[in-house]
């Protein structure tokens, strides 16, 4: 005997009212397609280049050179250089250029603090977490310290030492293999470095606009003076 759910009249779906139909689901506009290909594109690329990731990896032993560079652009040796020279230096000029290096060390690791916390984009899978002093935000990537410091400090040492020409372009070579080391780590994706050397170059049109000087600082200059 048939069971009466088999009959052909049970078994035809219902037709839902026109308020009952499911919303049709929107469709990706190009721009979230074209960042999202970009950012797969990234994330291949950059785990090609991380080839310093580990010991084992297939540049591994040129990793503690690498891990060098990374201390050269980390903020404490920048810091602490910074801090021992406005303790030594004895011209104004020369204090006032410390002073605002200063100023701009700091503005550079609270403006990357806010945008990594803002983003949260985590570090490639393939980073070992043995990176030298970090802080909490340090867990995210987007976007790299050490490319906003490098291009920062990289125009400020350009724009205030008189540096001979090939000293310039040592200048501008440290900071361009800085951020590079940063993917051959492992420690960043390529779009987190880009990111860094331009939010970096930005940042030192900040320090510009808000030079420290003791015509707009008087207080700040006059007590160092005495
Ligand atoms: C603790 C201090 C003073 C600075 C932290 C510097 C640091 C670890 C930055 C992270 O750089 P990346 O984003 O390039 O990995």
């Amino acid at each position: 005997m048939p069971s009466p759910r088999s009959s052909p009249s049970r078994r035809a779906a219902p037709v839902p009212s026109p308020s009952r139909r499911a919303a049709p689901v929107p469709s990706p506009s190009c721009a979230a397609v074209a960042l999202r290909s970009l950012l797969a594109a990234d994330l291949r690329v950059s785990r090609r280049l991380g080839v310093c990731a580990g010991e084992r990896s297939a540049w591994g032993s040129a990793r503690p050179l690498l891990r060098l560079l990374e201390v050269s652009g980390h903020g404490v040796p920048w810091l602490a250089g910074t801090l021992y020279g406005l303790g030594r230096s004895e011209s104004p000029a020369g204090r006032e250029v410390l002073l605002n290096l200063l100023f701009a060390l700091v503005l550079d690791l609270v403006l990357v603090a806010v945008v990594k916390g803002l983003v949260r984009r985590r570090r490639p899978t393939h980073n070992k977490m043995d990176m030298f002093v970090t802080i909490s935000v340090d867990k995210y990537s987007f976007p790299s310290g050490h490319a906003t410091r490098a291009a920062m400090v990289c125009r400020f040492v350009l724009h205030h030492l008189v540096l001979a020409i090939p000293l310039r372009v040592l200048v501008v070579l440290w900071a361009i293999i800085v951020g590079i080391s940063r993917v051959m780590l492992g420690r960043h994706n390529v779009t987190d470095v880009a990111f860094g050397f331009i939010m970096g170059y930005m940042q030192y049109n900040v320090v510009k606009y808000f030079w420290l000087s003791p015509l707009n600082a008087p207080a700040l200059f006059g007590a160092w003076n005495q």
